[in-house]
């Protein structure tokens, strides 16, 4: 026998289930049933695809059997079994890519974590959280020698040779006094019923069957009533995305999302499709109520399976979906794609992609029909996903449009937020251009940008776009319909002669304060100018998009790198027509000048977000300006 210490993560989790979550114990049977439905789905694949498994024989079942005087509760399976190696590594070490995102997101707080805990598979270990030693009996299909896994959840497991009849895997697990409930043939089948009902293959247990008493003609008995023990299958083992929709309970809808993802939690949201035609598939995908915690990691984990005619293939395949629809769990199958597909096949395969992109059109169809029907849903949804959905924006040109109207928009002029098809209603049909402004501001401080004074103004609306994806996206997003989308630094109005000529002179007459702020401010800008943009600010930064080092810095931000490089140095402008402004165009103090160029110039740092270089020198100007006018 060879003892081994637990990988420091397992061990973590270990403590966790046996110490801290008490709370919805019983999902320790949906984990492992649901890894020996993977067992069963692996195997089958293999033998229908590859030689070495001609000779093994599938024939899938799981079994749960009680024991009450042993105390043990076992569930055993014909799936494709470990072997030494697979123990080691999967029964003892931690590979899953949302374990470490479980463990950074644990607070201590018992509730919250247990909830936590429903959000995210937390597999095999589960199920020290009722047992006290679990012994792990398993042969690989294919192989000869089979392995004992035993542990106590102490830290430590053995493994060790032993001897099985055929290939799969028998989990016995020796129950705390406390957990008796799980030995109970009815608790268990409602456990069974809840979580594992539509898994596709059959779960067998033993239960108890009354059996009448006999009597003869004159009522006489015969026979006294008994009761036997009799092995039935307790699950439906219906794929369920194969059953016709009008047959399938929203309960069993439900249920369905519960086992494949794991949840405890409603899922916000179902779209059922079968397709007929050229190519046949049926898919079935959910949206969860919750973004999955792994959501925003590069290693986060794909929600969709992919069968081919009810045979599992893989649910490990971030091609299949879209990542900007990653959230998405659910399953699709065809009976139009070869069984012994690969990777690199799938990928290219036209037959997949054209699967792909006509459930992307669905899905997108769908969410649009929840926003039109369900305001308060898709208020909920957007809030979870919608900026991993706006990832599409760039990734998906095809469906940009119908992802566009998607979109839920801050305005200046509304306090809720709406949809572009709303928006364009008050779009002046004549210039058709869409203005919008972005910032890592909060909404009201960029709602407050004095970049949208002179729209304000104008009591024309603008899109206002306060997330840091929404910087790098939007300046990519140039149209919509026949409307063009144009940030608001980039907006041009009409302006007759004379006021272009007014403006040139008031220009001329302030060509003496704004070299006077240039040679105070330096290289932090790049000129100093007057504008017609602002109505109450005195002053706003404008970036100079003609500059190769901004176009550099901007082609950087959309490959989703830092360039490292310092941002290019903005334009300066000044409003000649705020008092401020012209009060200084008129003073002849030098200083006051030189600590106001300063202070107004961080102002509009400040109004776009960014961060002050010095604030102790912003604080002393400003003390010192103060002082004066005192
Ligand atoms: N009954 C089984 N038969 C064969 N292999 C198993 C069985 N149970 C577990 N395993 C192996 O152990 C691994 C770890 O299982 P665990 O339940 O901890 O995580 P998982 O199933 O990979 O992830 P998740 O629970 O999130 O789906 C599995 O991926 C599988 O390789």
């Amino acid at each position: 026998m060879a003892k081994h210490q637990f990988q420091t993560e397992a061990n973590q989790i270990l403590n966790l289930m046996i110490h801290s979550l008490y709370s919805n114990k019983e999902i320790f049977i949906r984990e492992l049933v649901s890894n020996a439905s993977d067992a069963l789905d692996k195997l089958n694949m293999l033998v229908l695809t590859d030689d070495k498994y001609k000779e093994v024989t599938f024939s899938p079942r799981i079994d749960i059997v009680a024991n009450k005087e042993a105390k043990t509760l076992t569930i055993k399976d014909s799936g494709i079994g470990m072997n030494e190696e697979d123990l080691m590594s999967h029964l003892g070490t931690i590979a899953k890519s949302g374990t470490k995102a479980f463990l950074e997101n644990l607070t201590g707080d018992q509730k919250k974590d247990s909830n936590l805990i429903g959000q995210f598979g937390v597999g095999f270990y589960a199920c020290f959280m009722v047992a006290h030693k679990v012994e792990v009996t398993t042969k690989k299909a294919g192989e000869e020698q089979a392995f004992l896994w035993t542990s106590t959840g102490d830290g430590e497991f053995d493994v060790e040779n032993t001897t099985q009849d055929g290939h799969g895997t028998t989990i016995v697990m020796h129950l705390n006094d406390e957990e008796a409930e799980f030995l109970e043939a009815h608790r268990i089948e409602t456990i069974i019923k809840k979580y594992s009902n539509h898994i596709p293959f059959p779960i067998f247990m033993d239960k108890d069957k009354f059996i009448p008493a006999v009597k003869d003609d004159d009522g006489k008995e015969t026979e006294p009533s008994r009761t036997e023990i009799e092995n039935v299958q307790i699950n439906r083992a219906n794929a369920l995305w194969t059953i016709s929709k009008s047959e399938i309970t929203d309960e069993e809808y439900k249920d369905f999302y519960s086992s494949i993802a794991h949840s405890s939690e409603e899922p916000l949201a179902w779209m059922h499709n079968k397709a007929e035609g050229a190519i046949e598939y049926t898919t079935l995908f959910y949206i969860p109520n919750k973004a999955p915690m792994d959501m925003f990691r590069v290693d986060y984990q794909t929600g969709i399976k992919l069968y081919i005619n009810r045979v599992f293939i893989t649910d490990d395949e971030k091609e299949l979906m879209p990542t900007y629809l990653r959230f998405l769990r659910g399953v699709i199958d065809s009976k139009d794609l070869p069984l012994n597909v690969s990777r690199e096949i799938l990928q290219s395969n036209a037959v997949m992609n054209k699967i792909k992109n006509a459930s992307v059109k669905k899905v997108l169809s769908e969410l649009s029909k929840i926003a039109k029907n369900d305001s308060e849903k898709y208020d909920k949804f957007f809030a979870e996903f919608g900026n991993v959905l706006k990832e599409g924006l760039y990734s998906d040109f095809g469906n940009r449009e119908k992802i566009l109207e998607l979109m839920k928009f801050n305005t200046i002029n509304s306090t809720e937020t709406v949809m572009i098809e709303e928006f364009v209603k008050n779009v002046d049909e004549e210039k058709k251009e869409i203005y919008y402004i972005t910032g890592k501001t909060s909404l009201s401080m960029l709602k407050s940008s004095p970049a949208l004074e002179r729209f304000k103004a104008k009591g024309i609306d603008v899109l206002v776009l306060n997330e840091e994806v929404d910087t790098i996206i939007f300046p990519m997003v140039t149209e919509y319909k026949e409307y063009k989308l144009v940030h608001v630094g980039d907006a041009k109005f009409e302006e007759s002669e004379e006021e272009k000529k007014a403006e040139e002179e008031v220009a001329k007459s302030y060509e003496g304060l704004a070299k006077e702020f240039k040679d105070a401010l330096g290289d932090r800008v790049k000129s100093v100018e007057t504008t017609s943009d602002l109505v109450d600010s005195p002053v706003k930064l404008k970036e100079d998009k003609e500059d190769p080092a901004y176009m550099m810095a901007q082609m950087m931000k959309q490959m989703g790198q830092d360039s490292g490089a310092p941002a290019p140095a903005p334009i300066f402008q000044i409003n000649p027509k705020h008092e401020l402004i012209m009060k200084l165009k008129d003073s002849a103090d030098q200083n006051l000048i030189n600590d106001a160029a300063h202070v107004l110039f961080d102002q509009a740092k400040l109004f776009d977000g960014i961060e002050l270089d010095d604030t102790a020198d912003f604080i002393s100007r400003l003390n010192r300006i103060i002082t004066k006018a005192l």
